[in-house]
């Protein structure tokens, strides 16, 4: 009996030594490499400081301004590569694009988000066919066809801002912004006739404010498969054990006693959709036709193609699919999601952006209204998609705000597939490249002669260095939404300046003050509006 425990306890012994030993030597990677960066810490690797950080992308420039263009982090055990050398930029995002073509997402997501994955978080032909589906939905044809839609959203924020106006006060309009992005996506991604701006109760601006601030890197599940990606098996049962039970709890509790165990937001979201697929399909069955929005033309990607199951583990277990032109019903309720998402919090805190820069800079301001009053307006007060695109210089105040600004910044972290070299710097399969943006976007040698802390629209004239501008990611994966976001922003801010000069609130510089979950936001914008 001695023996055995002896020998058992000699066994654990040796485990935890050479689990040790390999934690160790994982931290020699960059050392190897003679790279610089800060010193990791053991079990940890830098996620102690990366997780209690309210401004991540802050801190990735105070290490680059200590330990130049390229230097090493680790997740967990992971080397993370933070890079503002343009040229190594180049060749990930674009001339090695095949080696680093996924998007880093979780240990633990990757193992559980098999069924219903969307764009974002999809890989290899998944993603390619996800994406070669999709494409031709945010076309200029088929954007021209929501733009009456999104109209409508905005004439809701305008009589809003109508009577806000009037009570001559400062208020915080990022909070109408959320209304009118939300409003604008469930009108163009599933045809909902919304009126967020007086319906502020309604349960899909309610969970997607919710869903937006689930970040899961920062769930404790995730961390602990991060850290010990060993356990992840134990994890996922733990994972869809806390699911039964919420959904357990959710049945057999009256719904007055568990209001908090209404699920998780996104998983809501999810069931609406599928409601909605439902209903659509229904519909069509009955040769009914449908209203043009994101979800119909996916459908429609759908249909046309034929999907021969309703299983996205059908897709997965027969690769002849995965080469086909098909969306499977899935992926199709999973990127609904991601685009009412992306669409709610990217563009209302891009708007936000603008607004803080429209109030603090008057000259700026003149111009973009000078700009939109000399428009074709037609008689019902709009500008057709056609006018609206070609606003030079409200195309480069945006820009130069996104520039300022960088929204979603980790969003463009990339992980590396297959060993390889870049600009003499042997990476490692499993490696991840995160740009460090704010560096690159306030890089004078990238950005002058101008200085880049001055915001000056007109320096979009001249010709950058591809990776210079991150705002929206680079290359073959670079952001879907991106013409929509520009169409949505240039119609919102045109209808605003017609109308009214941004003033300055009180506390604009207060509220002003950024925070980083998944995107960098704003607390709040704060102005006053004067009639023209
Ligand atoms: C101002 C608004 C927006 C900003 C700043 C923004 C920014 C970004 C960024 C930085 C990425 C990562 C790109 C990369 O990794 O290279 C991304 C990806 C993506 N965005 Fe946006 N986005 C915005 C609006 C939208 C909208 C409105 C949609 C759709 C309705 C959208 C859909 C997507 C999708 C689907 C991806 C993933 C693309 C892929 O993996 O192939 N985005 N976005």
């Amino acid at each position: 009996m001695m023996v055995l425990t002896y020998g058992l306890l000699t066994i654990i012994v040796a485990l935890i030594l050479v689990y040790i030993w390999n934690l160790k030597s994982c931290y020699d990677y960059f050392k190897q490499r003679g790279l610089p960066g800060p010193l990791p810490t053991f079990f940890f690797g830098h996620y102690r400081i990366l997780w209690s950080l309210p401004n991540l992308s802050e801190q990735y420039r105070r290490w680059t301004q200590q330990y130049g263009s390229i230097y090493g982090l680790f997740e967990g055990t992971r080397p993370m590569y933070v890079v503002s050398d343009v040229e190594f930029l180049h060749e990930v995002y674009i001339n090695q694009f095949a080696l680093f073509n996924e998007r880093s997402v979780p240990f633990l997501m990757k193992t559980v988000r098999g069924h219903q994955v969307h764009m974002f978080g999809a890989s290899g032909s998944t993603w390619r066919r996800q994406r070669h589906v999709i494409n031709p939905t945010f076309s200029a044809a088929k954007l021209k066809l929501m733009s009456s839609a999104i109209y409508r959203c905005i004439q809701s924020l305008v009589n809003k801002l109508e009577v806000i106006q009037e009570k001559r006060e400062q208020f915080n309009i990022y909070e109408l912004y959320r209304r009118l992005t939300m409003d604008v996506i469930c009108h163009c991604a599933f045809g909902m006739d919304t009126d967020m701006q007086n319906d502020i109760d309604n349960a899909f601006l309610q969970k997607c404010k919710l869903a937006v601030h689930d970040n899961p890197e920062r769930l404790p599940l995730t961390k602990l498969g991060n850290l010990m990606p060993f356990l992840i098996p134990v994890l996922l049962y733990i994972m869809m054990g806390q699911m039964l039970l919420g959904k357990l709890f959710r049945i057999i509790l009256p719904k007055r006693f568990s209001p908090e165990i209404e699920g998780v937001p996104a998983l809501w979201i999810l069931n609406q959709v599928e409601t909605i697929i439902n209903a659509r399909k229904q519909a069509s069955d009955n040769g009914k036709q449908h209203q043009i929005d994101l979800l119909q033309l996916m459908l429609d990607a759908t249909m046309r193609n034929k999907a021969k199951s309703n299983s996205i583990e059908h897709s997965a277990s027969n690769n002849t699919l995965l080469d086909s032109k098909t969306l499977y019903r899935e992926e199709v309720g999973a990127n609904i999601l991601l685009f009412m998402i992306a669409g709610y919090d990217s563009i209302s805190t891009a708007l936000a952006s603008c607004t803080y820069v429209l109030a603090t800079n008057s000259n700026v301001q003149r111009k973009l209204q000078a700009e939109v009053d000399e428009q074709e307006w037609n008689e019902d007060g709009q500008l057709s998609y056609d006018v609206v695109t070609n606003m030079n210089y409200m195309d480069m105040f945006i820009r130069e705000v996104l520039r300022m600004y960088p929204i979603a910044t980790t969003a463009t972290k990339r992980e590396c597939n297959t060993t390889t070299t870049i600009c003499g710097h042997e990476i490692q399969k499993g490696a991840l490249i995160q740009p460090d943006i704010l560096s690159i976007h306030y890089d004078h040698n990238l950005w002058g002669p101008e200085d880049p802390y001055e915001f000056v629209p007109e320096r979009h004239y001249a010709k950058r260095h591809l990776m210079a501008y991150m705002s929206f990611g680079a290359g073959p994966r670079g952001c879907l939404g991106i013409r929509f976001a520009f169409m949505e922003l240039k119609m919102a801010l045109s209808q605003l300046l017609r109308r009214y000069t941004v003033l300055p609130g009180e506390d604009i510089e207060k509220g002003f003050q950024h925070r980083e979950t998944f995107l960098i936001q704003p607390d709040a914008v704060y102005i006053r509006l004067e009639r023209r």
